[in-house]
């Protein structure tokens, strides 16, 4: 596999929090002395809500995050309006950005474009323009590379909404996918490619919960499991990846991970 992913497992979210916040915050300050800006892409699922504790549950002041020179994209997205129970975009709003206190400053947001949810290869490709423009104007890149993705892991090893066996896993060329079959609901979706997910400079997947732990053995024990979705990113990505579990997740599972603080 190369340089392995890292693996930090603890007992519970209280515990993950912290470590999760540092990586985020380390993450930033390397973005922002580089680019002076801080480019994240975040998923679904569970993640807006861990990510919600790491960031703003810390008392007596706080001056090490600096929202104001965040933007933030989504990984994928649901193809629903904005204010829909299924949205990332209401869930990341509910979840984090409506609770930023307004001395922490505010992330510039990227939605999707809700005047093509009938058309979701159009809402792709005008993702991909947003993308375009926020990345490839400074940096005049082929393939944007975000300071940082938080990814969630689906039961069957999906992540983003790349899910396994699906040809979308073979593009090479668009930054952003149209999904209209997606075996989790809803069906119609957006994703960033796998090329995309795995250039992150830095890749941190959030896991927890006991439901996670067969899939956790697949895609670190097995070499069936390289080929899953989240498999591809840690052999891609390499030790560009690191994953924050608490020990449900890892129940049985052999790779090593280390315990505790980063
Ligand atoms: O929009 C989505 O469906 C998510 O982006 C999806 O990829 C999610 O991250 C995983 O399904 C894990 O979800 P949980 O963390 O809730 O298990």
């Amino acid at each position: 596999m190369g340089k392995p992913p890292n693996l930090y497992a603890f007992p519970g979210t209280d515990e993950l929090a912290p470590s999760l916040r540092a990586f985020v915050i380390d993450a930033q300050n390397t973005a922002l002395e580089r680019h002076n800006i801080f480019r994240v892409g975040v998923s679904g699922g569970s993640l807006p809500k861990v990510l919600a504790k790491a960031l703003l549950e810390k008392k007596n002041g706080d001056n090490e995050l600096d929202f104001d020179r965040w933007e933030i994209f989504f990984a994928d997205e649901r193809a629903v309006p904005l204010d829909h129970e299924d949205s990332n975009y209401r869930l990341v709003k509910e979840e984090l950005l409506d609770k930023i206190p307004a001395e922490m400053g505010s992330p510039t947001v990227f939605p999707i474009d809700v005047r093509y949810l009938d058309d979701i290869q159009e809402m792709a490709d005008q993702y991909e323009q947003t993308l375009v423009k926020s990345f490839a104007a400074r940096d005049s890149v082929k393939i944007p590379m975000f300071d940082l993705l938080l990814l969630g892991c689906g039961p069957d090893g999906h992540t983003c909404s790349l899910f396994p066996g699906s040809p979308l896993l073979r593009e090479t060329e668009a930054w952003v996918l149209p999904i209209s079959d997606s075996p989790k609901p809803p069906p119609k979706r957006i994703t960033l490619s796998l090329p995309v997910a795995s250039h992150g400079i830095k890749i941190g997947f959030i896991a927890t919960g006991g439901g996670k732990k067969e899939i956790m053995k697949q895609i670190f024990d097995t070499e069936e499991g390289h080929q899953l979705p989240c498999g591809l990113i840690n052999t891609f990505a390499q030790d560009r990846v690191s994953w924050f579990v608490d020990y449900p997740a890892v129940e049985g599972v052999s790779f090593p991970s280390r315990r505790g603080n980063l």
